[in-house]
């Protein structure tokens, strides 16, 4: 391969993410002089298999592994061999969960890696990532209403989901983001003289019931997609191990166990008629998930997050024990671009719909955006307002005029 793509530097440095807390942001150079810069998102609540993202949890310690340890190996390497740059992070790193280094800092490396080699090619990141074939716009799925770790005093449910079937994608996120409108204009009639805000994604927190916001977001959806004549799809994520204590689920107004839980979310499904579903059950119980897919998968996406953390061995447990019918991915879960392919691989050579997400924690990176067309992932999931959100939604707007003329 040409010298061209040869690794001639990288670099690091510690920014902001949304929250306000340190992240990383990655620089990489080829020879020929293109660069590819990508910064790394957090989550808030993450999973239990996820690889860690900051040494001994903190960016600072991160970007002294880095200058001690990697910058150097980095130097030379031919930038065009993406699997082979992410499998020396790896060795370089030494453990199976990326603690030396932290994951962000692989996750930054190997993006920027990817970003870089595009622009020398003169190609999209979509296009490298993803092959020279017909792609398609995924649909945006976004975060109206929120609780559970992304706030305070919210729903038990981290997030009640909303998204629609406008084939253009502009118009997708315009319904999305009236449907958050609507379910703020709603609420401050419902919440007289109550404050309300809004959580890490934006989603408006609310103090009421997990059954009234399920109201409140059918409510809000159905008159949004008549007005707008679009068929509107309602879902949440659960986040359910972030209310798992001691065998049960803890909501503010009483304990469930385990077939209580499935029954509440199939009910969930029945009542309000919610089409997507992530992690309704703790992330060890894939037996759970699987009850809960074997009653409403025909007309439902359930969807694992803390369940598989992007990792193609957990999603291989999914598969044989069907679990569910959908898995999430985040880059920053499993720390490279390579393992990343693994697990959408993994999952789609099993007919499961793969979703792209953000994290609670963003920067304005739009890589996701890419690697939406590039994964053909179904969702988006990115929120519905708010700048770091926007970053990858309005990426979408630019490259579904690319690829569908
Ligand atoms: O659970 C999730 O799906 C994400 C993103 O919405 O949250 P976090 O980044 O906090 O893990
Ligand atoms: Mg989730």
């Amino acid at each position: 391969m040409d010298e061209r793509f040869d690794i001639k530097g990288t670099s690091l440095r510690i920014i902001l993410d949304s929250r306000g807390n340190k992240t990383v942001e990655a620089t990489v150079i080829l020879n020929s002089g293109a660069e590819g810069i990508c910064s790394a998102p957090a989550g808030a609540s993450t999973g239990a298999t996820e690889v860690i993202p900051f040494r001994d949890g903190r960016a600072e310690e991160s970007l002294n592994f880095f200058e001690r340890n990697v910058r150097e190996s980095l130097k030379g390497f031919n930038g065009f061999n993406q699997t082979g740059f992410d499998n020396l992070l790896k060795n370089i790193d030494g453990t199976e969960n990326f603690s030396s280094m932290g994951g962000n800092v692989s996750t930054a490396l190997s993006i920027a890696l990817a970003k870089a080699v595009s622009k020398e090619l003169g190609i999209p990141m979509y296009r490298y990532a993803g092959g020279n074939f017909r792609m398609k716009a995924p649909k945006p799925i976004g975060n109206v209403i929120g609780g559970g770790k992304h706030a305070i005093n919210g729903t038990t449910f981290q997030e009640f989901l909303v998204s629609n079937d406008s084939s253009s994608f502009l118009e997708a996120i315009e319904v999305n983001a009236l449907v958050h409108k609507r379910i703020g204009q709603k609420a401050k009639d419902i919440m007289k003289n109550v404050s309300i805000g809004v959580g890490d994604e934006r989603a408006w927190v609310l103090s009421i019931s997990d059954e009234q916001a399920m109201q409140l977001l059918k409510d809000s959806a159905n008159e949004i997609a008549k007005e707008k004549k679009v068929k509107v799809y309602l879902g949440f994520d659960a986040a359910a191990s972030s209310f798992y204590e001691k065998g049960k689920y803890v909501y503010k107004e009483k304990k469930r166990d385990q077939g209580e839980q499935i029954q509440y979310i199939i009910d969930a499904h029945k009542n309000y008629g919610f089409y997507y579903m992530e992690d309704p059950m703790d992330e060890a119980d894939f037996e759970g998930h699987a009850e809960i897919t074997k009653a409403i998968g025909k007309n439902a996406l359930i969807v694992g997050d803390d369940l598989y953390t992007t990792n193609a061995s957990r999603i291989r447990k999914g598969i044989e024990t069907k679990a569910t019918n959908g898995v999430l991915i985040k880059v920053n879960q499993i720390g490279t671009l390579t393992d990343t392919w693994d697990a959408v691989k993994t999952a789609t050579s099993a007919s499961m719909e793969n979703v792209i997400s953000h994290r609670s924690g963003e920067t304005t990176d739009d890589f996701i955006a890419h690697l939406s067309l590039a994964f053909s992932s179904t969702f988006i999931k990115s929120g519905t307002i708010g700048g770091e959100r926007l970053a990858k939604l309005n990426e979408l707007v630019r490259l579904q005029e690319e690829i569908e003329h």
